[in-house]
Parts: structure tokens; sequence; C-alpha cells
């Protein structure tokens, strides 16, 4: 159940203290965790001088386990170590002696081929030093990184100043937000989890509340589906030259297995959106009183606002429309800029109807707009996302390389499948219309926003070349959308 958990640093010394109590010895688990990092140097580099940096505490104690069995192996390993050998203590302190060669102060890097950085692991508390930013900043050679690089924060991903930038990094049991959360991700290089044999139930009681990559169960057509029953998803088109985001959304939401998309537009726009649909329908709604008669039609059970919407009171007023008919409400781009000056008007439109699902996907920038006091250094992007959820009563799908959804009561999945390919015009459109198309078929909020994530991501990915622009992006997603997109 747990098996794309991420595991904030105080939940992985909980998971470590939760085996230790069930037997396994904390000292198995820093040999087991040095003997995985060495592996998986060895599957990936000869033999070559290496050079272990240890700092004080147990990324350390792991560190001088790697040394030691590349040095067993045959390979030409020197140690530094960050302090003194007198001040080591516990299982760090064993490791330090069964290591048994000499210690080199933490100086230069010159000399090595390979770099394994056992500085600062979960315990990273303040800035790097000026001396290890130095020698961070000389590194020109291969660097592998033991549970973290130093310098990135593994709760949050945050890097501090010259943050060591990592060929490989090898974690234990299951990744930290910081593996997954820019930058961090990108500091990890490929990031590789090593079994060291903490038990898999130590997390029924941990229950952790982030994910990567998580897709619930995707709806499927059965043999006797009516297309009134897969939904019918209604996107509010812009105005007369504004059409282009609606179209990409609804086309989209029908890619992605919604019955019936209609597209409600203006009248000025009805010439433009006529001329591009086909299988999508059209239905004439100038203004919110005439998209609160549409959406009476309970089966109208999902609407997108915002591709292109316009900002000001206009959309506000529809995005109040869309709210009050109980359909699910995906809200994008220009109907979160439009509540930029009272948000709260917008939480209190939401909270009337609290049973049904609203998602808001906003990107960086519309996100600041909306919840100005939570854009906050020290909290993570998940951090960020659920308090926002908790504040607007929505779902928050908060878009970037490391997408997060995030749901009121604590829970967030973030993506990482996405390629640079997907930062395109309209790209958003899409992937809203994807998260209509999934709420209309009747998938709850964050589940619809992880696998509306997840299938933008996956589609990109198979375009597999230069040139993507976000009208391909739909058609992509009809190369069958299997059960579960992960396995
Ligand atoms: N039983 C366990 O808890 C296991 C832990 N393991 C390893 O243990 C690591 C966590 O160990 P620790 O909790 O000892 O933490 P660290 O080894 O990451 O760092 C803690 C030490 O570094 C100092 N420090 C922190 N930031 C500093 C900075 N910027 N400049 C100078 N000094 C700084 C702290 O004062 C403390 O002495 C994990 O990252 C992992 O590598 C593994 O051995 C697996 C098992
Ligand atoms: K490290």
């Amino acid at each position: 159940m747990y098996s794309h958990a991420l595991l904030t640093p105080e939940q992985m010394y909980r998971a470590d203290a939760l085996a230790v109590a069930a037997g396994v010895s904390s000292l198995t688990l820093m040999e087991r965790a040095g003997r995985a990092v060495a592996e998986e140097i060895l599957r990936r580099f000869g033999a070559r001088p290496t050079l272990v940096l240890c700092g004080p505490g147990n990324n350390g104690g792991d560190g001088y386990v790697v040394a030691r069995l590349l040095r067993d192996w045959g390979w030409p390993v020197r140690v530094a170590l960050l302090g003194e050998t007198a001040r080591l203590k516990g299982d760090a302190a064993i490791m330090a002696k069964r290591w048994g060669g000499p210690f080199e102060s933490v100086t230069s890097v010159d000399g090595a081929g390979l770099i394994v950085d056992a500085l600062f692991g979960a315990g990273l508390s303040k800035p790097l030093s000026d001396q290890i930013v130095k020698l961070s900043s000389a590194v020109k050679v291969p660097v592998v990184a033991i549970d973290v690089p130093s310098g990135i924060d593994g709760a949050t991903g945050a890097a501090r100043p010259a943050a060591f930038r990592a060929d490989l990094t090898v974690t234990f049991f299951r990744k930290k937000p910081g593996h997954v959360l820019m930058p961090g991700r990108e500091y990890c290089g490929e990031t590789v989890v090593a079994d060291i044999g903490i038990p898999d139930r130590v997390l029924d009681e941990i229950k952790p509340p982030l994910m990567e990559n998580f897709v619930p169960e995707l709806p499927q057509a059965g043999p006797n589906q009516h297309k009134y029953r897969r939904g019918h998803a209604v996107v509010v088109s812009g105005a007369a030259h504004q059409t282009g985001a609606a179209r990409l959304a609804a086309r989209s939401a029908l890619r992605v297995g919604a019955g019936l998309v209609t597209v409600a537009s203006p009248k000025a726009a009805m010439a433009a959106n006529e001329a591009h649909l086909t299988a999508i329908m059209l239905a004439e709604a100038d203004d919110a009183l005439a998209l609160g008669r549409l959406l009476a039609d309970r089966r109208k059970n999902a609407v997108c606002i915002g591709p292109a919407a316009g900002v000001g009171a206009e959309t506000r007023a529809k995005v109040r429309a869309a709210l009050a008919s109980g359909a699910a409400v995906v809200l994008d781009a220009d109907a979160l800029t439009s509540f930029a000056l009272a948000p709260d008007e917008l939480f209190e439109a939401i909270a009337e109807t609290p049973e049904r699902a609203v998602v808001m996907t906003p990107h960086e920038g519309e996100f600041a707009r909306l919840f100005k006091d939570l854009v906050k250094e020290s909290d993570s992007k998940c951090e960020r996302a659920i308090a926002a959820a908790k504040r607007s009563g929505a779902v928050i799908l908060l878009k970037g390389p490391d997408s997060v959804a995030a749901n009121g009561e604590g829970g967030a999945i973030v993506n990482t499948n996405a390629p640079p390919s997907l930062a395109t015009a309209g790209s958003g459109d899409v992937l809203a219309g994807l998260l209509t198309g999934l709420l209309a078929q009747g998938m709850e909020g964050v589940g619809a926003a992880a696998a509306a994530m997840w299938l933008h991501g996956a589609a990109a990915g198979k375009f597999g070349r230069a040139g993507l622009t976000a009208e391909d992006l739909p058609d992509l997603i009809s190369c069958g959308i299997p059960q579960n997109p992960l396995l």
C-alpha cells in the first residue's frame, strides 16, 4: 500500500527506530546502507581513486562502510573526515574504527576520480561552511551522494548555496520529498532506493501522507457502458479571439474518456468555436446567468473554467455560477487570477457546497496571487499545497516540473514523470481538460488530479522527440489508458 510513499527525514528516523525496536540493530542498518551504496558504485564505475568525504554524524558512518568495502574490493580509497575521530559517536564511531585506514582532513578533492558525499544526510541543520562550499565548487569528477546530496534539505528539496551535485544518490527504504521536489531532484542525479531490511509494516504505524507518482484506478468503460454514464464535461470558452484554450481542454476531456463534452461559448465566439468542433458539442452561454441555466441539467457533472476565460468580474460571476451548480469544478488560469484581490470570496463560494469536488490548478505565480502568505521558502511545495487546500476547501494541483496534488486532509502526491517539453503554450489547458474529463467520470478530486498530471506527463513522454505542441497531447492520450498506468 505504501510502495509510492515519501518519508520526511523525521518519518525516516521513526522508521529506523521502529526497525530497531523490531529487532534489527542500528549498526546492521548502517552496514547494509553502506553496502548498498558500494554495490551501486560497483555497478556503474570501474575501480578508480575514490575520496569518501565523511561528516560528523551517521551519514559519515555510512561513508566509512563504503570506504572499507571498496578498499576490500581492491579500489584505491581515501577518507576525509570533517571534524575529529575522537568526537565521533555511536555507530559512526564503530564504523570509523572498522575502516581502520588513515583519515585526511576535508581540504581538497585533488587526485580523486570519484567522490562519495557522506557529509550530511537527514541531519543537515545549518548552511554549509565556507570550507565545504569551496570544496563542493571544486569538484569536477562524478559524485555519489549517500542518502541526499549534502546541502539538500531532505524534507523540502531546498538547496543551500554550493550544495553537492550528485550523479547518483542512494537513499534507503523510501525516497524523501527532497529527492522528488525541485531543485533537490536535479541535485540528486539518478536516485536509487536501497532495501536495508526495514520491514514495510513500520509504515502502517507511520502512515506517510506524501507519495510520488501515485495514480488510482482509472475509470474503465464496461461492455454495457453508455455515453451518459461516462459523464458530461463542460468547458467554458473565452471571448471571440480567445477560444483555442477551451477547445484544447475540451478535446482532452473527451480523449480521457468523458462520455460527452460541451463547450459553453459566449455569443460572439460561437462562430469561431463552431468552425473547429465536431465530436465536441457547442452551447451558447453568453453570461453567468446563461451558464447557470446550462449547468442546471445535472447530467453535466464537471465544469472547467479558466483557460483564456479573461480576468475580471464576468469570469468571477461565471465561476460562482459553476460552483453553485453542484457539478465538479476545475478552476484554472484566469478563473484563479480573477479572485486575486478577494480570494476569501472564492473560498466562501467553494464552502457552500462542500460535497462536490473543486480542483484548482495554479502555477506558482497564480498560487502566490491567491495564497500570498503561504509562499514561505522554509515550507516544502507539498506543505504549501496542503495548507492551500485546507484553507480553500479545494484540491490544489500546484503545477511545475514537480507538480503536487494535495487535499485538505493533508495528503499530497508529487508527480515526477513530466518532461521539460511540457513547458509549451496550451499545455496547462490540456491538463485542466484531462482533469475535467476524469472528474466527469466520477473520480474524486485528488485522485483525478494525480491521474491527470501523470497522464499529461506520460503523453508528453510518448511524443519522444523535439517539437511537442499542446495540440499533440490529447491524441497521445489515446494510446489506451491502462487500468493503472504505473504497472
Ligand atoms: N539508524 C539510522 O538512523 C540510519 C541512518 N542512516 C544514515 O544516517 C544519516 C542521518 O544521520 P544523522 O542524524 O547523524 O545526521 P547527519 O549525519 O546527516 O548529520 C548530523 C551531524 O551533522 C552536523 N551538521 C548538520 N548540518 C551541518 C552543517 N551544515 N555543517 C556542519 N555540521 C553540520 C550535526 O550537528 C550533526 O553532528 C542518514 O542520512 C543516513 O545516511 C543510515 O545509516 C541508515 C540507518
Ligand atoms: K550526503
